[in-house]
């Protein structure tokens, strides 16, 4: 078998490795990089892995309750029930189908008074990041344009993941996979600045990883199998590892005003007590005014609440061994209101996957029944207890196994007949 990246690929599944093994046992992890190549040789296959490649299968008796979720012609995602025994005569539309859908983040002037400033003020150039990279002579694509603001701004975000030596920061930049390093840095370190149409490119550069959502390049599907599951999202094609997938959109709001019954579906977007990301404003290229707007808004917690209004970022399911990591991506500016919460594919997602992330440890004891992710390392499943003992490196040659299994599916099943 072989990788258009090997070396790519291993990174990835060293990484989910990691993430699971963490998340099961707490345990160090250190240095489990070498610890996978040396047991490499020593590890035996794991029996058994077929069962869970999870691919998911429409029901025949699937009905079709809307061909567009999204009132966006050029973004129809349609949304299906494949529960056994519904007909279209009892058929029911859950609450959670119901919320005003949107596709940019929202702010209530009213209750999120000076967020709503700042976003006021950030449409004068003053307060704006941004560049005229693509109008300059001679020119120079602004990912690599070390002059460009916005590509400056991404380097100095790159700069405040780094933990720890020997971890290599994940590039947030049109055209480069993102690939992460470890699990130690949380989501929330995972962070970049990308160009806008605010700059003389309008983000159609090198230095915007916003630019595959944007266009919404992959089309996507919203699927109901099980009452208490509810709604997911499915990928019916191939998304390479590392690409940004969906922006997870919502009402910004600020902690004292986030309703206690959404705080499952929500985000945590800032931290008051984050001292680097004070400094980062204070460094910024833009008006002393409006700094002092956001350096005073740092000091609150702002979640994305998209209970109300939101995207399918909302629907995408909890899994033990996930296929979707979340990042921050700021453009314009560095106030809650100027940032977007993004889903990046961890490994390569083949077609007929749901989509996942993982919720943390503690989303298993607010589950009626099992966790339905149905991964071979699920930390609340009778069906994976043969696989909860393995190491760090066992999980990542498992993972490794039932990707060649994917990958060779769709060679046979789709490529080869495309070829002939
Ligand atoms: C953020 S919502 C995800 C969208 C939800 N499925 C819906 O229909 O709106 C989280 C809820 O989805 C369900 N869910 C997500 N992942 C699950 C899993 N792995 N096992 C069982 N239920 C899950 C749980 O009911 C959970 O409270």
């Amino acid at each position: 078998m072989k990788y258009t990246n090997q070396e790519d690929h291993a990174r990835c599944f060293a990484l989910l490795a990691q993430h699971t093994y963490l998340s099961r046992f707490e345990d160090d992890t250190k240095g489990v990089r070498s610890l996978i190549n040396e047991k490499k040789k020593t590890v035996k296959p794991q029996k058994g892995l077929e069962r869970f490649l999870n691919f998911y299968v429409p029901s025949k008796s699937r009905i079709l309750i809307t061909r567009n979720i999204t009132f966006n012609m050029d973004d129809a995602i349609p949304v299906f029930t494949d529960i056994a025994g519904e007909t279209l005569e009892n058929l029911t539309i859950p609450k959670t189908l119901t919320f005003n859908y949107t596709d940019v983040n929202i702010i209530n002037q009213v209750t999120e008074r000076e967020l709503a400033r700042a976003v006021s003020m950030s449409q004068e150039k003053q307060n704006t990041i941004r560049c005229e990279c693509s109008s300059s002579d001679p020119f120079v694509p602004c990912y690599e344009n070390k002059q460009c603001s916005c590509y400056k701004m991404n380097v100095q975000m790159r700069c405040l993941q780094v933990e720890k030596e020997g971890y290599e920061p994940t590039e947030f930049a049109t055209f480069k996979p993102s690939y992460f390093s470890h699990v130690r840095n949380k989501f929330y370190n995972y962070i970049g600045f990308a160009c806008s149409d605010s700059c003389s490119c309008a983000g159609k550069c090198t230095n915007n990883s916003m630019m595959f959502i944007d266009n919404k390049t992959f089309p996507l599907e919203v699927i109901r199998t099980d009452k208490d599951y509810g709604f997911n999202v499915v990928s019916p094609v191939l998304i390479p590892a590392g690409t940004p997938v969906i922006e997870f959109v919502g009402e910004v709001v600020s902690e004292v005003n986030l309703n206690a019954e959404n705080v499952d579906y929500s985000y945590k977007v800032s931290y008051s007590d984050d001292e680097k990301w004070r400094l980062l404003i204070a460094d910024a290229p833009l008006s002393d005014d409006y700094k002092q707007v956001i350096y005073d808004l740092s000091y609150h917690n702002f979640y994305i609440d998209p209970k109300k209004h939101g995207n399918i970022g909302r629907m995408i399911g909890h899994a033990c061994i996930p296929n979707l990591e979340v990042v921050r991506i700021f453009r314009k500016s560095l106030s809650p209101a100027h940032v977007s919460l993004v889903f990046v594919a961890l490994e390569d997602i083949f077609p007929g996957t749901i989509l996942s992330f993982d919720y943390g440890p503690a989303f298993a004891k607010t589950l009626k029944s099992y966790c339905q992710c149905g991964t071979f390392a699920c930390r609340n499943n009778q069906k994976s207890d043969e696989y909860s003992k393995l190491s760090c490196a066992d999980i990542a040659l498992a993972i490794k196994d039932i990707h060649e299994i994917k990958h060779e599916m769709f060679e046979d099943r789709v490529m080869r007949p495309i070829r002939k």
